[in-house]
């Protein structure tokens, strides 16, 4: 295992190499696990990088090559891409957009299959992303490695800061180069990155009126229509208003993710292929509503609003015309 000072170089290095786009970011802070100052952002529901966690020590060795090895004969879930960005979308939602396309294909495949498919990956092929929950099907060693992941601290946190129940942890192991496009989950989330270098960037869930998100009845739901390789400025305006934060992890490295925070992950150009695990919690229960209310309650809020109308006119294309009656001209 990389000792923390390569880690430390290597990440500066990264840090010059990863792409501008045309916001202003300012960097996550990067703290060891048992500092005060972490323990207090992750209370206050603001991200931060957390090192010497050991929460994923005993997956270090988890190279795509040790886990096609390692990790058995099932099938995982390969997401394929005629790019390099992997726009997420929900397969339940596809019947509410008739003229909806989905922009990647997904299909089970043997770890070794999709590695192949990576080894042999040339210029102008499509790309492909192997994101699938951890479950009992892998082999025996990735069992015993996955046992011992640091659940006493991550279950402490869990506990100290009143989340719910652990959803699942994906497993997520990338090309070179491929992009997650910036979007919110519903979820607290600790997400550890494995092998390779990931690069996230950042935006607080006040944000929201700058990124645009898609309708809720949408299969992008919770995704931005926004390209940031190609930011449309007449259609998003306040685009221009948008004020990042980015966060680069190397192996060990864990990240705390708020829920409703946006974030947009990059597996770093030229840095090889990247395996992260996630660990999604539910989020805690609302404790009594305190005014004036925090911005990601206004998005709870705003999402309920929209369910609410879509359901009550019963037809997604009676949605636009009947907000806009409620807000132009009169809340404009
Ligand atoms: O851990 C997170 O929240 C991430 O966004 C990590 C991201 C892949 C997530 C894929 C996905 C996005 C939306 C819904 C379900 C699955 C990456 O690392 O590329
Ligand atoms: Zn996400």
């Amino acid at each position: 295992m990389a000792s923390a000072s390569v880690v430390d170089s290597q990440l500066n290095e990264v840090a010059t190499k990863v792409k501008q786009y045309h916001f202003p970011v300012e960097s996550i802070p990067r703290l060891s696990y048992d500092d005060p100052e972490a323990e207090r952002l992750i209370r206050n529901e603001e991200p931060v990088i957390l090192t010497g966690t050991n929460l994923v020590a005993s997956a270090l060795q988890w190279s795509p090559e040790y886990l096609s090895n390692n990790i058995g004969h099932g099938t995982y879930t390969v997401y394929s891409s005629k790019n390099h960005k992997f726009l997420y979308y929900d397969d339940k939602k596809i019947c509410k957009v008739p003229t909806f396309t989905p922009p990647t294909t997904h299909q089970d495949m043997t770890f070794q299959d999709f590695l192949n498919k990576v080894t042999e990956w040339k210029e102008g092929e499509p790309y492909n992303y192997l994101q699938q929950s951890l479950n009992d099907s892998v082999g025996p060693q990735i069992v015993q490695d996955f046992a011992a992941f640091n659940w006493k601290w991550i279950s402490d946190e869990r506990a100290k800061n009143n989340w719910g129940a652990l959803t699942s942890n994906l497993l997520l192991v990338g090309m070179d180069g491929v992009v997650t496009p910036v979007h919110y989950d519903e979820q607290q989330n600790f997400f550890a990155q494995v092998h390779g270098f990931k690069r996230f960037l950042l935006f607080d869930p006040s944000m929201f009126g700058c990124l645009y998100p898609y309708p809720v009845f949408h299969p992008h739901d919770r995704q931005s229509q926004v390209d940031f390789d190609n930011p449309d400025f007449d259609r998003f305006p306040r685009l221009r208003e948008l004020k990042g934060r980015q966060a680069i992890l190397g192996p060990g490295d864990v990240l705390y993710l708020p829920v409703y925070w946006w974030h947009q992950v990059e597996s770093v150009p030229g840095y090889g292929m990247t395996v992260s695990v996630n660990f999604w919690y539910k989020s805690g229960p609302t404790e009594k509503i305190v005014y004036p209310l925090k911005p990601h309650q206004k998005v709870a809020m705003m999402r309920n609003i929209e369910k609410m109308i879509t359901e009550a006119l019963n037809n997604p294309e009676e949605v636009p015309p009947l907000l806009q009656d409620m807000v132009l001209g009169r809340y404009t």
